[in-house]
């Protein structure tokens, strides 16, 4: 049995990581709804949760440390981009590549085309890095003609990618994006564009009603690819998109987690692939402070969360739950005790899931209900605290702890550089013995917070939300080698 309290750290009055703050609140971010950002003037990114108190670090200075994720010896001028797409980066006001970016898109985008399988933590900017290779293998003379296709796991994630990929390729023209997602391409028409997102199922179906001409595509992307090719998740499906495409289509695999399990799987399906890899020590993201809380049963947990709430409107907040009936129950009691929350889930229809996240992306609502449905991707920089109201477990009968999910979900705060705290409940033997498990496989100290002492609990935690940037030496090795 693992030793229960090794990664667990007792409560201290120590600061939790992060430079100190005075007591104002954190504006939210200013995120486009694309997952760029708008471009300002002062050298520094907005979105990045700007209040005048944060002078500590910018994300220049975390950009210049070697150990950082996001560092990079080159400007993206050098890598050797087209104008065009150069010039959509200034426009969304990336200065530098990150590392992955940096490392990735010189192999990606040389001739032949090479097979690549990467990672690199959360947050780091990989969706750039093969939305550039994307548009660098376009032919902007056949608008209508799919060239490229990607598949993401989630209608969610389908829609955002679009978004950034239509962002960076502003200044592209004739460039047409479509989401291949459930309603969202017509039988008359078909594909008719040159770059297709799309959620597998949807994609097979087009493919096969003849909807989707597949004779010209050159690149395939599998964003969070060790989900997507697992054989418990979207692995068949995966695999029967690839077996209708031309043979010699240059194929890449991202994702921020890569068990050896899948990463078998993932060579065969990207054979002779270009690897950036990472060892799991190195993955979790310092910017993100970790903290559980020790619920004194599993019915506390909820007047656990409603005491977190002033804390979680600071900034955006996601609680993630494990059932859908537990989303719509918490959301249904959270609002009659007052709260103002949203629900999303899988069983929601299409669109009204497309207008959950559009207004939790604009910050009309401000924390958001979910499963694991949005555990992967999804880029919303204003989101400062993360709950796992439910530990992320896998196999039959929940026997084993989700690690992978464990760290997709924290990762939707803490994105480029920025700070966020997140927050595991436990409650029992199980749940203990699945977070120091996930700790333990990390590496990661987290930090015991006190039901019983809110005043302190709320001193740590905002903390580390107010101080809106984490510091270049909370940065972890970054990618190995
Ligand atoms: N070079 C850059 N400079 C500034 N910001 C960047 C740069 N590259 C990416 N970003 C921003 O960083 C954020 C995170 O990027 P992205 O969503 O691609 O992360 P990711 O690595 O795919 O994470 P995940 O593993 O959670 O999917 C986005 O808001 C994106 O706009």
């Amino acid at each position: 049995m693992a030793d229960l309290a090794s990664r667990i750290s007792k409560p201290s009055d120590a600061p939790a990581d992060g430079p100190s703050a005075p007591a104002a609140a954190a504006a939210p971010a200013q995120d486009n709804g694309n997952g760029a950002e708008e471009p300002v003037d002062d050298g520094i990114q907005r979105g990045l949760i700007e209040p005048a108190y944060d002078v500590e670090v910018k994300l220049a200075d975390l950009q210049a440390d070697t150990e950082s994720p996001l560092y990079s010896v080159q400007s993206f001028e050098e890598l050797g981009l087209p104008k065009s797409i150069n010039d959509g980066l200034l426009a969304m006001n990336f200065k530098k590549p990150s590392k992955i970016q940096e490392r990735a898109l010189p192999l990606m985008i040389s001739n032949p085309p090479t097979n690549m399988i990467a990672q690199s933590q959360s947050g780091t900017g990989k969706t750039a890095a093969f939305v550039l290779t994307v548009l660098s293998r376009i032919d902007f003379s056949k608008p209508t003609q799919p060239q490229a296709l990607l598949l993401a796991p989630s209608r969610e994630l389908a829609r955002q990618i679009q978004g950034v990929i239509q962002t960076v390729g502003q200044f592209c023209e004739n460039l047409i994006v479509e989401a291949a997602i459930p309603g969202s391409i017509s039988r008359e028409t078909g594909v008719k564009s040159s770059v297709v997102v799309g959620t597998p199922g949807t994609v097979m179906d087009l493919i096969r009603r003849r909807q989707f001409d597949v004779s010209q595509l050159k690149v395939l992307v599998i964003d969070e690819a060790d989900n997507m090719l697992d054989q418990q998740g979207m692995g068949d499906q995966c695999i029967r998109v690839k077996g209708m495409l031309p043979k010699t289509i240059q194929i890449l695999l991202f994702s921020a987690t890569f068990p050896d399990k899948v990463m078998n799987y993932a060579r065969k399906y990207a054979p002779n692939s270009n690897e950036i890899k990472l060892r799991h020590q190195e993955l979790t993201v310092k910017g993100i402070s970790q903290m559980y809380m020790d619920c004194p049963d599993e019915s506390k947990k909820y007047d656990t969360l409603c005491k977190l709430y002033g804390l979680m409107t600071i900034g955006s907040s996601v609680i993630f739950v494990k059932t859908r009936d537990s989303a719509n129950e918490i959301q249904r009691r959270m609002e009659a005790d007052g709260h103002k929350v949203s629900a999303l889930h899988g069983a929601h229809e299409g669109q009204n899931r497309d207008a959950l996240l559009d207004d939790f992306r604009s910050g009309r609502s401000k924390v958001l209900i979910t499963t694991n449905v949005l555990a992967r991707g999804i880029d919303v920089s204003s989101v400062s605290m993360v709950i796992n109201y439910d530990i992320p477990m896998k196999g039959y009968g929940d026997k084993e702890p989700d690690a992978e999910t464990y760290l997709h979900r924290i990762g939707r705060t803490g994105r480029f550089g920025r700070v966020g705290v997140s927050i595991s409940f436990v409650y029992d033997r199980k749940s203990f013995e699945a977070l120091s498990q996930i700790a333990e496989f990390y590496g990661i100290d987290l930090i015991q917070l006190a039901p019983d002492d809110w005043d302190r609990t709320e001193k740590k935690v905002q903390e580390v939300i107010k101080s809106s940037r984490a510091k270049p030496d909370y940065a972890p090795n970054a990618l190995g080698n």
